[in-house]
């Protein structure tokens, strides 16, 4: 389980997340809603080292992760999808996916099947560049470019955000198979109340830099959810 404790981040004087406490279990999708600039990619920088916090303890299965370097946090089975995919535009689908190799040891250094099962496009597209893929298919290459590092939590920054309904959904369905098949937990940040809803099992809502209310996502107050996600 990733569990995030009280934890404050500063961008120089100004502070971007205060006293944030969530969980994260093991076979379980769980959501942290909020509009944008409420703080959640920075909730995720902070989970994946990418920025310092400056209060606060981040663990993962018990472990603390607080002052490694992203590398480190990636060889203890962190995967991330950050926003906007980050996709290598000039290198093929199949370099942007070996770029997930850095973390295996050397046995481990093969593309699992299970990817091109959940994303057919991927294997018919290895040679494209990166670049040349809608969005739709970069955000599933990202996702497949984080499994490839065998992740045991994937950390999604709004894999919804810029999609097409029909790849959405297509996500969803990874998403959830994901949880079901291999056990791992994952965490995803999202605007989108919908696409939590019919996902996640547990729900947390952001604003500005605070949780301000959680719950089972079955009982999500839906009002109250849509008062926060409204400007
Ligand atoms: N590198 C940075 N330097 C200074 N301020 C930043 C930086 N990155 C984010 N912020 C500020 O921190 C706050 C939280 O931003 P963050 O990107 O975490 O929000 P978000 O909920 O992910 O929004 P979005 O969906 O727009 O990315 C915002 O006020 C933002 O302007």
């Amino acid at each position: 389980m990733l569990t995030v404790d009280t934890i404050n981040l500063h961008y120089g004087a100004a502070q971007a997340l205060r006293g944030v406490s969530i969980g994260a279990p093991m076979g379980k999708i769980t959501c942290v809603l909020g509009r944008n600039g409420v703080g959640k990619s920075s909730l995720l920088r902070a989970i994946t080292g990418q920025h310092g916090v400056s209060a606060g303890t981040i663990s993962f299965n018990g472990e603390v992760l607080n002052g490694l370097a992203p590398y480190a946090r990636a060889k203890h089975g962190i995967g991330y999808v950050p926003q906007g995919r980050e996709i290598f535009p000039l290198l093929t689908v199949k370099e942007n996916l070996e770029t997930g190799f850095a973390p295996l040891p050397r046995k481990e250094r093969f593309i699992p099947d299970d990817i091109f099962a959940l994303f057919p496009v991927l294997n018919s597209m290895l040679s494209r560049r990166g670049g040349d893929l809608s969005g739709g298919q970069q955000q599933q290459l990202a996702i497949g470019r984080a499994m490839v590092t065998r992740p045991k939590i994937l950390v999604l920054d709004e894999p919804t955000e810029g999609i097409q309904p029909s790849i959405i959904k297509d996500i969803g369905r990874a998403i959830k198979y994901l949880r079901d098949s291999t056990g791992m937990a994952i965490l995803l940040v999202e605007q989108y109340l919908d696409f939590c809803r019919e996902l996640a099992d547990h729900v947390y809502i952001m604003d500005r830099g605070e949780i301000v209310h959680e719950g089972p996502a079955e009982t999500l107050d839906t009002a109250e959810a849509r008062r926060h996600l409204t400007v």
